[in-house]
């Protein structure tokens, strides 16, 4: 018998979306021996300090994709969106799981939602590009950074050291704390990150066997949206620590897609959509409209900030 190796962060989280995916590749394969392996990773033990600072990209993947390589476990779950552009030689993205909604959410202590939040009110996120959004909706609140894993930010809110907090709503329902949102932020309001709300099964690419059952469970309409919405963001050299946002939609052969760059501080907001039919094309064609539109600017000023 097989037996293949899951390896998983250790939160909530992670468990509960490696479990999804495991209960699935299980089905289609039972002979196999499924086992979970969860891994410490950088993002994950090192809470101090906050996500910019530490540099952002790969924070929470680059132990998992070690593992990957030195043949320690056999498959990975990542969030799609804690996924940096650039994957280490030898391994690959086998499949993108259908998307949950993709929005953010909003979760006050009074139940007011982002309009009504009296101003001076103060909103917990560590996310440049939730930050920013928040500021350009309303510039008279201020933002707090917060770490953490979900459960824990919840804490907090509740203690009273925010009076709202910006959490993915797909992350929220998989966890089973839906009722706990105070207002679901349209995408107008809150463009979401580069693929929140999917999840990708990463694993070696020479390893066949796996590779092909993995296949089986990927998503092409979600896969083909991600691309596009990670070739917008690989275009600013970016990661999740980036003020950028991007949501794109398939209909059928088409990819519409949104993307957004914005100054943390909210004062600029560059926003645009393209459409077309590649989806590596449309992201790149967006991110051109917006460097065109001083995206580079702003951004740089960014870069310098967080190396200061
Ligand atoms: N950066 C942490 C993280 N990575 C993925 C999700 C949510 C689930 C998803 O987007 O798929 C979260 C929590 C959050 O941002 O609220």
């Amino acid at each position: 018998m097989k037996t293949v190796s899951v390896g998983t962060r250790q939160s909530a989280l992670a468990l509960t979306q490696t479990q999804w995916v495991m209960d699935r590749l299980r089905k289609l394969q039972p002979d196999w021996e499924w086992r979970v392996e969860k891994i410490l990773t950088k993002g994950d033990r090192i809470l101090h300090v906050t996500l910019s600072k530490l540099g952002g990209k790969g924070l929470f993947i680059k132990e998992i994709e070690g593992a990957l390589l030195e043949g320690r476990i056999d498959l990975a779950v990542h969030s799609m969106k804690d996924l940096p552009a650039e994957m280490p030689e030898g391994l690959a993205i086998a499949a993108v799981t259908p998307r949950e909604d993709p929005r953010d959410c909003l979760i006050s202590r009074s139940g007011a939602g982002l309009d009504e939040l009296p101003a001076g009110a103060v909103v917990g996120t560590s996310s440049l590009r939730r930050q920013a959004q928040v500021l350009v909706r309303r510039p008279d609140l201020v933002v707090k950074p917060v770490r953490g894993n979900v459960e824990t930010r919840l804490r907090k809110l509740e203690e009273g050291q925010f009076d709202a907090i910006v959490l993915a709503r797909a992350g929220l329902s998989r966890l089973g704390l839906e009722d706990r949102i105070t207002e679901v932020l349209a995408v107008d309001k809150m463009v979401p990150a580069v693929g929140q709300g999917a999840l990708a099964v990463q694993c070696r690419g020479g390893d066949e066997s796996v590779f092909r059952l993995i296949r089986r469970i990927n998503d092409p309409e979600t896969e083909k949206a991600v691309r596009a919405e990670r070739a917008f963001l690989h275009a600013f050299q970016g990661g999740c620590h980036l003020p950028v946002a991007a949501y794109a939609q398939v209909e059928g052969e088409k990819v519409l897609l949104d993307g957004l760059v914005a100054s943390p501080d909210g004062r600029r907001v560059l926003r645009d959509r393209q459409e077309g039919n590649g989806a590596e094309e449309v992201g790149c064609r967006l991110a051109e409209k917006l460097l065109r539109q001083g995206a580079d600017e702003i951004l740089s000023a960014v870069r310098a900030e967080v190396e200061r």
